[in-house]
């Protein structure tokens, strides 16, 4: 099982989820909302000490072609999460520019619509998806690190039907950690609150994590 720390807010956060075995780690971009924004610079920062093969994912609420590859130039992770939907043949404007670079698209499992979603960016050419609980219909956009579960059976079928990776985030814990993975099946996890206390990376509760997850 694949795992994936995110809100990473300092390089000695950094430190600590790699040395308990983080398979990749989350840099939290500008966003309308949500407590695990950090800036770009620090973001680089991050990135720079990231040792291979330790992945390195750039959370953007960025749409345009432009903006994105603009935020990307600033942090220069190895992987894009694109956070809200993009509009159609932005993941082929995106590869075109930067071809190794992985490109994650979150989906906000909201109810059936949400497997439409998924799989249409699977058509169009991500890399993976990540499942998340945010609402991105709200006047300010909830675009994710809401500490709430979402719909596991819709999970569940987008996993199914699925040809790329799937991590499932929003909401995971120790108590329900395990239920996640029997329901959803999903090749990784994808965790901010549920590892932090007052905000800060758990090292207690990350070692419990993983130990459930492994
Ligand atoms: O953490 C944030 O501030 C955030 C804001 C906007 C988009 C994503 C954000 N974080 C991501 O949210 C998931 C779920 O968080 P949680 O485990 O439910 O607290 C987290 O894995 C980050 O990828």
């Amino acid at each position: 099982m694949k795992l994936k720390i995110c809100c990473i807010s300092s390089t000695d956060e950094a430190r600590t989820a790699v040395t308990f075995g983080a398979d990749a780690l989350g840099l939290v971009g500008a966003m309308p909302s949500g407590p695990g924004v950090i800036a770009d610079d620090l973001a680089q920062a991050i990135v720079r000490v990231t040792p291979p093969p330790v992945a390195t994912f750039m959370l953007t609420s960025e749409i345009t072609v432009d903006g994105i590859l603009a935020h990307h130039r600033r942090v220069g992770a190895n992987t894009i999460q694109l956070v809200d939907a993009v509009p159609a043949g932005t993941y082929t404007q995106l590869r075109a520019a930067l071809p190794s670079v992985k490109l994650v698209q979150v989906i906000h499992v909201l109810d059936d619509v949400s497997v439409e979603e998924a799989l249409r960016a699977v058509d169009e050419g991500v890399d993976a998806l990540l499942l998340d609980s945010g609402n991105p219909n709200l006047t300010v956009k909830e675009l994710g690190g809401t500490g709430r579960v979402h719909n596991w059976q819709v999970s569940r079928k987008i996993v199914q039907q699925s040809s790329v990776p799937v991590f499932l985030a929003g909401g995971l814990r120790l108590h329900n950690v395990r239920e996640a993975i029997d329901t959803v099946q999903p090749f990784g996890l994808d965790i901010c609150s549920g590892v932090r206390t007052d905000g800060h990376l758990d090292p207690a509760k990350l070692e419990a994590f993983v130990a459930a997850v492994r």
